[in-house]
């Protein structure tokens, strides 16, 4: 069944229509993009970019994965705690995968250390000044790398160091749970099927499909309270007392590597959100969720923004690469997609952020719903630009402008609660006009499409013409110069061919002919003188 929350959510373009009870039964606050609280939350831990930090403030942050097979998943992670916002990102992987990472990107610090037969004492010189860790992705699952991978754990957690362990870290944890429960700095980010391996350790069963948030505060409760989050269609986030759900709009584009994009940005919050722990910034939802949570539900409203902005403008050509970066290719595809309509119908992607005045004033109601938030001009492209959004939405962004002129701008992101009654409806639309905001919406999106794809197809036809048209010249240039210099160089090479080998021919002609002629002459000369 439909609730009238989320055919409003669907209709304010920041949630795909979910059917209510979809989650199970438990309470908990579900949020598409935004909660004041929860913004105020993630606000509060982000440390404010000064010219008096120093390089590693914002975060060192560790890597450890990495193997000959793959080497794709750290570099995900590291780029992606780097470009979020941490200082510097290392990399521990085994020998193989060193080299490899390091050509992708002259950001990363890379120690080829992991299948080192004494890996743990390599470590030691590194770890102390780390300050959170993400343990897992591109491991791998060799003995001795899993054996290397449990000594280093045992070295965090005796440093207290904060760590998030994705992909082949919860094989290891499936196969150990005993190393990671009790400790609470740790955040375990399973898909569907890690989360069911582990919960089978743990519970001794299936996880019952009915009830996905209870089965993952029942794993944390398990595992010492330590947080999990259950990546999916909606991210479940719990630390065994609290429950958050992240369900922004994303992308239906599920290829590899978005949950190490996941993991790596979650490093980075985690470690800001210990640092607001010390020096006491946070506010009263950070007090409710408490640092790993609210890490948590940072990393996931991150990767579904920078997964929604790549597949807008990369569609179903959308790569993780794509997410941090653009690529021309992957805009061709786009293009070639939408010209033969297999992309995903435009429409279905009309959301997006709209400015209008007048809608402050609306703030969470007791029961935790929320109407809307601010934003301000965050266009631009992928993970670089989502987090300039994330930052530039949160105010912690040093160019933020709430106020152009006399006016404030401010975005309707989320009007999604487990339930929203008739009379809020009615008080939206009396407050802003709803139905001009929804045409508001729908033309300019339709003008932005319209705009972006007839610049698009100008540009490749124009691209297109002059490169057609500059062969034809060059072409034809070329022809011309060739032929010319050419029948110069031969005529001038053949006159001289036949000037040289004339004289030539007829030197020694002449010179035959006269010798002849007068050895002749001679002889008869002589013979009559002498007869
Ligand atoms: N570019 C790179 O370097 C990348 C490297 N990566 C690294 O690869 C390593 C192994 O990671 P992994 O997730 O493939 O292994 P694992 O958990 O054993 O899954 C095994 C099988 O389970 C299924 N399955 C998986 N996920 C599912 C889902 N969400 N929903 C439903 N089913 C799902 C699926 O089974 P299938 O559908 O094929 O039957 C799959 O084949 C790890 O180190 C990771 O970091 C990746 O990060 C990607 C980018
Ligand atoms: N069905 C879905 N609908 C929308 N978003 C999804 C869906 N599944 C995954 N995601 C998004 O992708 C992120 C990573 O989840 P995913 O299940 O791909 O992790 P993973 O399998 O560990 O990834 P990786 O390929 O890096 O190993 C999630 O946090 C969420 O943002």
């Amino acid at each position: 069944m439909f609730t009238v929350a989320n055919v409003i959510a669907f209709l304010v373009g920041r949630r795909r229509l979910v059917p209510s009870g979809h989650l199970g039964s438990s309470r908990f606050v579900q949020t598409t993009l935004i909660n004041s609280g929860l913004v105020e939350m993630v606000k509060s831990i982000i440390p404010p970019l000064t010219y008096t930090s120093h390089k590693g403030d914002a975060g060192r942050i560790g890597v450890i994965g990495g193997s000959q097979d793959y080497t794709g998943a750290p570099y995900f992670a590291a780029i992606s705690s780097l470009k979020l916002g941490a200082d510097l990102s290392h990399v521990f992987c085994a020998k193989d995968a060193a080299s490899v990472i390091k050509s992708y990107s002259p950001e990363l610090i890379v120690h080829p250390v992991l299948d080192h037969p004494d890996a743990g004492s390599e470590v030691d010189e590194w770890l102390p000044r780390l300050h959170a860790i993400v343990l897992g992705p591109g491991l791998g699952r060799n003995d001795k790398i899993i054996s290397n991978a449990k000594v280093i754990i045992d070295k965090i957690k005796k440093l207290g160091i904060p760590i998030v362990i994705d992909a082949d870290g919860l094989y290891l944890v499936t196969e150990y749970p005993e190393i990671i429960k009790d400790y609470t700095k740790a955040i375990l980010t399973p898909n569907v099927v890690e989360f069911s391996r582990l919960y089978q350790k743990m519970l001794g069963r299936k996880p019952s499909e009915d009830e996905p948030v209870n089965n993952v505060k029942r794993l944390s409760q398990q595992l010492g309270y330590v947080t999990i989050v259950q990546k999916g269609e909606n991210d479940i986030i719990s630390n065994g007392t609290q429950v958050l759900v992240c369900c922004g709009e994303g992308s239906p584009r599920r290829c590899g590597g978005q949950g190490d994009l996941l993991s790596g940005a979650m490093g980075t919050f985690i470690y800001w959100a210990h640092m607001a722990v010390e020096k006491k910034t946070y506010n009263q939802s950070f007090e409710i969720y408490g640092p790993t949570v609210c890490a948590a539900y940072a990393a996931c409203l991150l990767t579904r923004e920078c997964n929604r902005r790549a597949f807008h403008k990369h569609q179903r050509s959308t790569t993780t690469s794509d997410m941090a970066n653009s690529h021309d290719l992957g805009s061709s595809v786009k293009f070639i997609h939408a010209w033969l309509g297999t992309s995903v119908s435009v429409l279905e992607n009309w959301q997006q952020e709209i400015s209008f005045d007048n809608m402050s004033d609306i703030h969470p109601t007791e029961d935790g719903r929320t109407g809307c938030s601010l934003a301000n001009e965050a266009k631009s492209h992928d993970l670089g630009s989502s987090v300039k959004f994330i930052h530039a939405w949160l105010g912690t962004s040093m160019s933020m402008s709430l106020k152009i002129g006399n006016k404030r701008f401010h975005l309707i992101t989320c009007l999604t609660y487990t339930q929203l009654k008739m009379e809020d409806l009615g008080v939206l639309l009396q407050m802003s006009s709803g139905l001009d905001l929804l045409a508001h919406i729908v033309t300019s999106e339709l003008a932005h499409i319209v705009t972006s794809e007839l610049a698009h197809i100008v540009t490749s036809e124009l691209s297109h013409i002059v490169t057609s048209e500059l062969s034809h010249i060059v072409t034809s240039e070329l022809a011309h110069i060739v032929t010319s210099e050419l029948s110069h160089i031969v005529t001038s090479e053949l006159s001289h061919i036949v000037t040289s080998e004339l004289s030539h021919f007829l030197t020694s002609e002449l010179s035959h002919i006269v010798t002849s002629e007068l050895s002749h002459i001679v002889t008869s000369e002589l013979s009559h003188i002498v007869t």
